[in-house]
This record gives structure tokens, C-alpha cells and sequence, in this order.
């Protein structure tokens, strides 16, 4: 830390402090002998905090089947390693609050240390011990209010936590994280917890997302100003953005944590006497946010969807997708009894076009048949480029008299229509077999069988003289 600040912090006479029955309790922390009737005294020294440890057992985060109606009682049911975060945690927000419970310091605490006990709650770790670190995370801004009252007065109007540590470094020459680090050691609070003032502002996770107790503390600014600030869609996003960057958490996650802390607000609003929540704007916002990544994981799903089935040259439906879309067809159509048409279709001699003009131009040409055979078809005909120069159209629903007027069509459109290369011009033509699966006479067994029936008939075609569909006979 700066050593002009450290020197200030040293000779500070109104640093913020906890009372003493924390500092006791800070004691029984540190040592590993610890028992339940040790701690309970230590508790009942202070009235206002055995009544508050008493509402904390059984408020329903604690939720246990039973009622604790003493403190004795409350301290058994909760563990003394529960009763020693909270207790710290209520004698911690109690005293340094003093009489400035709603300010926007106070509001943030809470909110983050409740996002800090629920994310601690969901990766399985000690959900108290997060909540005392989210309380913990700024105390450094304490200590520099207290340090320096008139010079941290001007940064009070700095509501962007990020903005507020930068400004603290430039005028301070370091920030409350280093701060609230050193103060949180001074007052003998365990490493784990006082690393939470650093964890809160590393710059990056330096490694991969990985959800741990200080990446936890790292994001739970973020969840808590989705609350406090103007623009909570922008916060939603940010909150969604560290979440991933820290704890590698989905957006879907992110949104459902926010819901959760709006759902715990009020027990927390309770169990602290303060009032955190000034909007009922969030539950729309939370609303509309969960809307908008829905619809943008639908849309994201679907994009991929797309790509993976697609032929990238041609844009036509790949063998992948037609393996499944196939056999899907096939067995409606056979369940049904509906009609189901399926054409293979060859360009020919299309090897004079690769080496007449290069396999660029094959590759050009490949791609303006395509789009004339995309252009010929209905929307729920499905076109395949089955391999090379071959493709497969599916016609469900269609009798073969029907499929075969829409192959005629496309074989037309395919002769008339004139490539071009460099200054090169020429016409291709296509063969095409189609098979036909339903009628009494035109039953297949198997999906295979009507391909296979398909691509005998091209061969006929292609033995005919090509630029021709050849329909195949009645079995
Ligand atoms: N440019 C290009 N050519 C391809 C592609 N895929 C296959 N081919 C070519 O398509 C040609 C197919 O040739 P063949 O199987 O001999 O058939 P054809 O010349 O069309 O003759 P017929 O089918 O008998 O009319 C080969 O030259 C392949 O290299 C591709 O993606 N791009």
C-alpha cells in the first residue's frame, strides 16, 4: 500500500472499529478449541446481538424444523461456525453503520453480501463465511472516509464502483481493496475473509472461469448494482458478464441468482433493519431481461442449429441432416400412409466443367444451381447435397406425378440458365431419378430401398442420354 497512506491509516484516532464483543468473537475464530458454551457466552455479553442471533436461527434462511426460543438454543441449531460468521456479521453492519443505515455504502453491502451467501449457496460453499465477505468486501472505504473525510466527500458523487477505486488509486495512491485489506487484518480477521477485499477488484480471474469463494466475492458487486442503479438493464448485462468472466455461469443462471436475491431481500431487509430495495422497477426489468436471453439463446441455438446442418458451399441441407430428416420422413409417411417422393439428381458431365474451366468455376456453378433448384421447391421440400454434383430432393407429402411436374421445372431452369466464368460462358443439364413411397404398388421396407430405387432410376436416366427424370416402374 502507499506508505503516505499507510502512515495516515496508522495515526488515525477515528478509524472505524468493531465493538468488543466482536473482537471476542474474532478471538474464539482463531482458536481451534472453540465450544458452543464458549460462544453463547461470548454472545449474551451484548443483549441487541443474542436477540439478533435468535431471529437469524429462525428466520428462514436458517429454515430448521425447529424453534430455537433461547440463544442457547439458536447457537446449537446453527453450528459454531455459523454462529461465529453471523454474529460477526450483525456485530460488523451493526456498529459501522451507526446512523447511516440506508445509504448507498450500506445498500450496496448488503445486496452483495446476499448475492455472496446465495452464489456461495448454489457452488456448494460455505454460504456464512460468503456472506461475512460480502459484508467485508469495502470496508476500506470506511477507513478512507475516515482518513480523509473532506477529500473523499468529492468522490462521493462517483456511483460506478469501478470508477470510485480508480479515482480512490489517483488520489490516494491506493484503493479501498488495499485499505479494507489492511484494516481487516489489523483486526485479526482471518486471511480467507480479508482476501475478499483484493478478490472483489482483481482485474481479471487470470485463469479460466472457475467458480471459487473469492471469484464468488469478485462478481457480487455486480449482482448487487443491478438494484441500485438507474440503467438496470445495462446492469443486468454487466452482472451476466462478470458472472461468466469469474464463475463461468450462464446467462439463464445469472438471471434465475437475481430472482432468488429479489425473492431474499426482504429477510435480509429484516434481519439488518434496513431497507436495501427503492424500486419495484426490477421485477419488470428481471422480466424483461430473462425475455430477452431466452429469446437470444433461442435465436444463438438455432443459429448453430442452421450451420450444422447446412452444406457450406451450396447453403443446401447437408447428409447429416438429411440422414435424420429421412428416416423421420420415412416413418411418417409409412405410419400415415402418406405420400412421400424422393429424387436423386446428378449435373452431368460435369467434370468437362472443372477441367474445361477450372474447379473454381465448377464450384460458382455448383452454387447457381443451388439457388435455381432453392428457388423451384416449397418451403417444406427438403434439398440435399447428398456428395460432389449430387443431390437429393425429398418431396413429403407429395405423389410422385406432382414431384415429378416440380423436377421437369427445375430441370428446365437448370438447361436455360447460361454461367458465366471470367469471359467463359456455358449451359449445364441434370438427370434426375425419383422413386415414390406409399402407394399399394410402391411400398418400400426401408428408407434405404426408396434411395436405392431413387439412384437406379437416375442411372437409367443418365444410360438414356441425360438432361431427363426418369420416374421409377411399379415394383
Ligand atoms: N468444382 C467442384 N467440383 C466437384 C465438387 N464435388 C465434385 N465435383 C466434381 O464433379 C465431377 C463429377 O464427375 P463424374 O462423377 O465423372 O460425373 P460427370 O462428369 O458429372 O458425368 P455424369 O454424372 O456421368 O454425367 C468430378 O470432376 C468432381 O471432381 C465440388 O464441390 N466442386
Amino acid at each position: 500500500m502507499n506508505d503516505a497512506l499507510l502512515e495516515r491509516l496508522r495515526f488515525c484516532t477515528v478509524l472505524p472499529t468493531l465493538p468488543s464483543v466482536a473482537f471476542r468473537i474474532i478471538e474464539l475464530v482463531n482458536d481451534p478449541n472453540i465450544n458452543l458454551t464458549q460462544l453463547a457466552e461470548c454472545i449474551a455479553s451484548d443483549p441487541a446481538l443474542s436477540a439478533k442471533m435468535l431471529k437469524v436461527a429462525n428466520s428462514p434462511l436458517y429454515t430448521t424444523q425447529r424453534v430455537a426460543t433461547n440463544l442457547r438454543q439458536a447457537v446449537n441449531m446453527m453450528g459454531t461456525h455459523a454462529t461465529v460468521t453471523v454474529a460477526l456479521s450483525f456485530s460488523l453492519v451493526r456498529s459501522l453503520s451507526g446512523h447511516e443505515g440506508n445509504t448507498l455504502f450500506w445498500r450496496r453491502t448488503i445486496l452483495a453480501a446476499l448475492a455472496c451467501r446465495l452464489l456461495g449457496k448454489h457452488y456448494g460453499f460455505n454460504s456464512d463465511d460468503l456472506l461475512l465477505a460480502g459484508l467485508l468486501q469495502d470496508i476500506g472505504i470506511l477507513a478512507l472516509r475516515s482518513v480523509a473525510p473532506d477529500e473523499y466527500a468529492e468522490l462521493q458523487a462517483i456511483t460506478d464502483h469501478e470508477e470510485l477505486l480508480k479515482a480512490e488509486r489517483n488520489r490516494f495512491g491506493s484503493g479501498h481493496d488495499e485499505v479494507g485489506y489492511w484494516l481487516l487484518k489489523r483486526w485479526g480477521i482471518p486471511e480467507h475473509l480479508s482476501l475478499a477485499c483484493i478478490a472483489s477488484h482483481a482485474d481479471t480471474p487470470g485463469h479460466e472461469a472457475q467458480a471459487t469463494p473469492l471469484t464468488c466475492v469478485a462478481s457480487s458487486g455486480y449482482f448487487a448494482d443491478v438494484f441500485l442503479k438507474g440503467d438496470h438493464v445495462m446492469q443486468i448485462v454487466a452482472a451476466s458478464e462478470s458472472a461468466a468472466r469469474w464463475l463461468g455461469m450462464d446467462a439463464c443462471t445469472t438471471i434465475a441468482m437475481l430472482e432468488n436475491m429479489r425473492e431474499k431481500t426482504q429477510e435480509f431487509e429484516a434481519l439488518f433493519d434496513m431497507c436495501v430495495l427503492q424500486t419495484d422497477q426490477v421485477d419488470a426489468l428481471l422480466q424483461e431481461a430473462k425475455e430477452l436471453i431466452t429469446i437470444a439463446n433461442l435465436g444463438r441455438q438455432r443459429e448453430l442449429e442452421e450451420k450444422t446442418h447446412r452444406d457450406v458451399l451450396t447453403g443446401a441441407h447437408n447428409r447429416r441432416y438429411f440422414d435424420e430428416a429421412f428416416k423421420h420422413e420415412f416413418a411418417v409417411a409409412s405410419r400415415q400412409g402418406w405420400p412421400l417422393s424422393v429424387a436423386f439428381l446428378d449435373i452431368d458431365h460435369f467434370k468437362q466443367v472443372n477441367d474445361t474451366y477450372g474447379h473454381a468455376a465448377g464450384d460458382k456453378a455448383l452454387i447457381a444451381l443451388s439457388r435455381i433448384i432453392a428457388t423451384q421447391i416449397r418451403g417444406s421440400d427438403i434439398f440435399v447435397r447428398y456428395g460432389g454434383e449430387e443431390f437429393v430432393l425429398l418431396f413429403p407429402g407429395t405423389v410422385a406425378e406432382e414431384a415429378l411436374i416440380v423436377l421437369n421445372r427445375i430441370r428446365q431452369a437448370v438447361a436455360s440458365y447460361c454461367h458465366t466464368y471470367d469471359t467463359a460462358t456455358f449451359h449445364l443439364t441434370i438427370s434426375a431419378g425419383l422413386a415414390f413411397h406409399m402407394d399399394e404398388d410402391m411400398k418400400h421396407e426401408t428408407a434405404e430401398g426408396l434411395l436405392r430405387t431413387a439412384d437406379n432410376a437416375l442411372y437409367t436416366a443418365k444410360q438414356n442420354g441425360r438432361n431427363q427424370i426418369i420416374k421409377s416402374k411399379a415394383k
